[in-house]
């Protein structure tokens, strides 16, 4: 079992790790062992962003089904990266005054995914919290969100989630629910943000709801160059809602959950960061 976490971890699915020459390569698969045997001797602490940094215990307790999940989560990031960086047949959507630019691209298969840009008013840690430590509290301030529960971690950076979209706000394809496997990763300053939608024994489809099947997305975000306290935001969504609806009307609904999706992350920030005002002059 340790052996596929640290097969997984030294980069057979991390696309940057397989673009490698192959010493590097081999040095990295060395420290990786070595990192693991350190680790298991209790003796190194892992960077923050190493998909190793687990505890010895959480580690020693991965079980094959955790691994799954994990390497799940992983595979989606790096598809989901893959798209979103590819160069290729993007076409724009929209472009919005508060700087919101959806692309569209059609994927082999028929599928359309879109692509969002913009700029947040947040440093990427702290829409790291929001959007993926905190997210069972989307519904709090996304209205498209009924609610969402996280049913499994694996380790601090992989989770699989339920999440159940609200009947009603500008919603014209109808409540869904998704169950997902999502996993963060930061490199650098850059936090990454990856889901797709998995299976769970302990809870098939529910009667009377349509099951959508979301990614492989993926979120990135990246602090602006001159205002670290920002964020530069790309999303990826990829989104199967099943069910059977006019593809036009679908792909009409997508951008437009995902234009709404990023209003009210902003409104979020903005109440968030009057607190802050506030708590500042108070203290
Ligand atoms: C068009 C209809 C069917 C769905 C509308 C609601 C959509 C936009 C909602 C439903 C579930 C939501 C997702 C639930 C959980 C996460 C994980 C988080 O880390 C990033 C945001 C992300 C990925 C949400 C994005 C928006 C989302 C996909």
């Amino acid at each position: 079992m340790l052996r596929a976490v640290l097969k997984l971890c030294c980069g057979i699915t991390y696309p940057h790790l397989r673009s490698m020459a192959g010493l590097q390569r081999a040095a990295l698969a060395a420290f990786g062992q070595e990192i693991t045997h350190s680790q298991s001797r209790g003796q190194m602490a892992l960077p923050a962003w190493s998909p190793l940094r687990w505890t010895e215990s959480e580690t020693a307790a991965l079980a094959d089904e955790d691994v799954f999940y994990l390497k799940q989560g992983v595979a989606a990031l790096n598809e989901a990266l893959k798209i979103v960086e590819s160069e290729d047949g993007w076409k724009l959507e929209t472009a919005e005054k508060n700087g919101d630019v959806i692309y569209s691209k059609v994927l082999t298969g028929n599928r359309k995914v879109f692509r969002l840009e913009t700029e947040l008013n947040a440093s990427p840690e702290e829409l790291h919290d929001i959007l993926f430590f905190r997210v069972e509290e989307m519904h709090e301030w996304n209205p498209s969100i009924r609610r969402i529960k996280v049913l499994k971690h694996v380790g601090r950076n992989t989770m699989v989630t339920h999440e159940v979209s609200s009947e009603t706000t500008g919603n014209l394809i109808g409540q869904r629910d998704f169950l997902s496997v999502r996993h963060s990763s930061k490199r650098e300053s850059r936090v990454y943000l990856g889901g797709a939608a998995t299976r769970l024994e302990s809870l098939p489809p529910q009667p009377g709801f349509v099951r959508a099947e979301d990614g492989p997305t993926c979120i990135i975000l990246q602090p602006l160059q001159d205002r670290p306290d920002h964020s530069r935001f790309i999303w990826l969504l990829n989104m199967d809602v099943k069910g059977w609806l006019p593809q036009s009307l679908v792909n009409k609904a997508l951008p437009r959950a995902q234009a709404d999706f990023t209003k009210h992350l902003r409104r979020r920030l903005a109440a968030q960061n009057s607190e802050n005002t506030v708590l500042g002059r108070c203290g």
